[in-house]
């Protein structure tokens, strides 16, 4: 056999256990066919990230009008763009070299199965006694008369110069946060929703809450609405569908989600069993063919797909291959942040499930509004709820304010660890901070 584990594809299910797999002595190889590093790098967190920066910082110097600011700066979307490239575009070179740096045998192009221990790229065979794949998903494009008008997440990411009027299909984590940086950067936004469920990973009490305070920052959406055509008139497009919809607007970004790439894999052809969600797996990331595996986005799973789940798995992989053990993937506590401003971030039990069950869950609630450390900041809609079992363990949480992922961070160590009363009375936080006032939410005697 070329090697011991090949993994097709390099983003974090990829390298995050390729690494460690090759420094433990395991040959290792990774295929690419487009950027090292997969989508969080070259297009998805990262490049999101940078650009949401500036604008979350508008959001809170406009909080803080005449209360020691006066006056917001404008923003340049040309110069933040440049930034953005200047800080991703060498991503693709340097996830490369940090493979090659560390013994990885890296090929580029696009890699089909041959056979259950053999791949092909660009014509070439390489055979491997264990393949991981690890292709990710890429986004979704509604079937309809016209959709080749439409924009994906990839092409929103680069815009040079934020059109007038932007309109989004779809109302999950894509659409609600291109929705706010388009629209702070001075585009008007339209988010149409299929239905009226919008964000359907949070509790309807903070999606509401967060629905409205887009909507009062001039984002329109509109709900129960099926786009069924789009049309080129002069240099707009025309959107119709159901009820005798019709708008007009410069640039369509079709959000409505994201396609496993499984269709370039041959997979049919060694008897790889998967769904529309992705490939299925055992609980050792096993496919059906039990040499091979699968990790990340790819897999159909009932985890969240985010790139901290990504690259658990692949290291839950590297111990598994390392070791030669059969343990099976336990995961934990998973949180999840929509990188709006205000953020919304959640963690363990989801606040709908907890008011479902009284009798499981008790829930309180903090009101920042009364919490001078975090009027600081003058934020009118921050709020807390945490969530507890019988056994007064506290199992959940979600957070609505600027500073959501400070304090959904802090609370996840306790839930995962399920940490005591005497155990969190030691954790001495910096004072005064974000760590600080949420450790004091609990009790500590
Ligand atoms: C706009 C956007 C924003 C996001 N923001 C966040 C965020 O803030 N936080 C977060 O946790 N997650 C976020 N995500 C999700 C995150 O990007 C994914 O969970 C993560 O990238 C999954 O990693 P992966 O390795 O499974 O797949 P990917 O990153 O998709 O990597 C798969 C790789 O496989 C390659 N490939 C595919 N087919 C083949 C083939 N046949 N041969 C060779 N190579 C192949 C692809 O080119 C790609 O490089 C975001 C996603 C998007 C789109
Ligand atoms: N902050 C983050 O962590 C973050 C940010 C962006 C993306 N992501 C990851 O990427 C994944 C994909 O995000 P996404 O926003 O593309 O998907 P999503 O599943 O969150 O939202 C898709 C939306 O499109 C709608 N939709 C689906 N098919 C449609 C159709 N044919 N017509 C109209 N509407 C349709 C759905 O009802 C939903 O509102 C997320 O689930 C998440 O795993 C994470």
């Amino acid at each position: 056999m070329d090697f011991d584990v090949l993994f097709i594809g390099s983003g974090q299910a990829a390298w995050n256990g390729a690494v460690p797999m090759s420094n433990n002595g395991l040959k290792v190889a990774v295929v690419e066919e487009a950027q090292y590093g997969g989508v969080c790098s070259n297009r998805g967190c990262n490049a999101k990230i940078i650009l949401d920066h500036p604008i979350d910082l508008l959001e809170q110097v406009k909080s803080l009008q005449n209360r020691g600011l006066d006056g917001v700066p404008a923003l340049n979307w040309q110069d933040l763009m440049a930034h953005k490239h200047e800080l991703i575009t060498n991503q693709n070179y340097h996830n490369k070299e940090r493979l090659v740096a560390n013994n990885i045998t890296t090929i580029d192009g696009s890699a089909k199965f041959i056979d259950r221990h053999t791949v092909q790229v660009n014509g070439k065979q390489y055979t491997s006694e264990k393949i991981v794949i690890a292709t990710g998903l890429r986004p979704n494009r509604v079937n309809i008369p016209g959709a080749d008008l439409f924009n994906d997440s990839t092409n929103f990411l680069s815009i040079n110069k934020m059109p007038d009027h932007i309109t989004i299909l779809g109302a999950g984590f894509v659409a609600l946060e291109f929705a706010a940086i388009a629209s702070a950067a001075g585009a008007k936004v339209d988010v149409i929703a299929r239905s009226n469920r919008i964000l359907k990973d949070f509790p309807n009490k903070y999606v509401n809450k967060i629905v409205s305070i887009m909507k009062k920052q001039g984002i329109r959406f509109i709900q129960s609405t099926v786009v069924e055509q789009a049309t080129k008139e002069n240099e707009l497009i025309v959107l119709k569908g159901n009820n005798g919809f019709s708008l007009s607007t410069n640039y369509v970004l079709d959000a409505t989600g994201r396609v496993p790439n499984v269709e370039k894999l041959n997979l049919e052809k060694i008897g790889i069993t998967y769904t529309p969600q992705g490939i299925v797996v055992n609980d050792l990331l096993q496919t059906s063919i039990d040499n091979v595996y699968a990790a990340g986005d790819i897999i159909d799973k009932k985890m969240p797909k985010l790139t901290p789940v990504a690259a658990f798995e692949s290291r839950y992989l590297a111990d598994q291959f390392i070791k030669n053990t059969t343990v099976s993937i336990d995961y934990p506590t998973v949180s999840t942040i929509l990188f709006t401003s205000p953020r919304l971030a959640q963690v363990g039990v989801n606040l709908d499930e907890a008011l479902a069950h009284p009798d499981l869950f008790d829930v309180e609630n903090f009101d920042y509004n009364k919490d001078w450390y975090r009027q600081k900041s003058n934020e009118s809609n921050g709020e807390l709820t945490l969530i507890f079992n019988k056994e007064r363990q506290l199992v959940g949480a979600i957070e609505l304010s600027v500073n959501a992922e400070n304090t959904i961070n802090t609370l996840v160590p306790y839930i995962e660890l399920k940490l005591n009363t005497q155990q969190l009375n030691r954790l001495i936080y910096l004072f005064p901070s974000i760590e600080y006032t949420t450790q004091r939410r609990l009790s500590l005697v």
